[in-house]
């Protein structure tokens, strides 16, 4: 079974339809990225998963059960959000904590609203291995003014995982970076990819969309125009939508 299926997803912004249609499905362990132009819809897609923009009707399951079920209580809704993590682009990072508060923050809160019972000493060392894991071991007690744009997204991606969502979502990770910085964050992601996390990646870097997932989706206008395995989308685009829109940004 598909760990996610979206299917006929629409939402509307007042009269305007910005997602039509929207039909896909990930299995575990896999990487999805999203490519198009820009205004394409990527952006609103990734905020409904992660329920910060409601979708006017669709179904999006996880592992089987619909979470846009209108039964749901409030506390099940609630819940539907822990299933996705999502890394901004701008990193959104709390400037008043630390590396280390801000990946153990959420998880701090959680155990306390869930009582889940764990302990905030476990916590905080699983954030402590999270921030190695990402390369991050001497800046763990530092504040987001202190870090690099590519640490500060490193946080986030730290943070994200802490939660251990279901599916972990990017937003342009790198696109808010320096290109020097650029190398070190795809370098985590194509590392997450290796250990086979589920994600779904909206990226304007080409080749890394090609050789970091498994599946890729062409949006154009709000709808999915292409989608397959990333060589044959890339380098055999079926759509004329899909060819100019490579062939632009072959050319920079
Ligand atoms: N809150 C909103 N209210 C009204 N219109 C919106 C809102 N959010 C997005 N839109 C519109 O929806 C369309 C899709 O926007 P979206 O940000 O999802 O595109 P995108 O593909 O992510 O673009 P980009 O690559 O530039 O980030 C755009 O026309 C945008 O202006």
């Amino acid at each position: 079974m598909a760990i996610l299926e979206v299917a006929q997803l629409e939402k509307s912004f007042g009269g305007t339809k910005v997602l039509r249609d929207i039909s896909f499905s990930l299995e575990e362990g896999q990487a999805l990225s999203i490519i198009g132009s820009s205004g394409s819809g990527k952006t609103t897609l990734l905020r409904c998963l992660n329920f910060l923009e409601t979708p006017d009707s669709g179904r999006i399951a996880v592992r089987g059960r619909n979470l846009l079920d209108g039964s749901l209580s409030p506390q099940e809704r609630r819940r539907n959000r822990l299933h996705f993590g999502l890394v901004f682009q701008d990193f959104n990072l709390f400037p008043q904590y630390t590396a280390l508060e801000n990946v153990t923050l959420a998880r701090r809160l959680l155990a306390k609203s869930e009582r889940t019972g764990e302990a905030p000493e476990a916590i905080r060392r699983e954030g402590e291995a999270l921030l190695e894991q990402m390369g991050l071991g001497d800046r763990m007690g530092h504040y987001p003014h202190q870090l690099s744009g590519g640490q500060k997204q490193r946080v986030a991606i730290a943070r994200a995982l802490a939660m251990k969502p279901d599916i972990l979502c990017f937003d342009e990770p790198t696109s808010a970076l320096d290109p020097e910085l650029t190398g070190e964050v795809l370098k985590v992601i194509r590392q997450l990819a290796r250990q086979r996390t589920t994600m779904v990646i909206v990226t304007h870097e080409m080749a890394f969309a090609r050789d970091v997932a498994d599946q890729v989706i062409f949006m154009d206008g709000g709808v999915i125009v292409e989608q397959g395995e990333p060589r044959m989308v890339m380098d055999h685009p079926k759509e004329e939508r899909t060819r100019q829109f490579l062939a632009r940004y072959a050319q920079g």
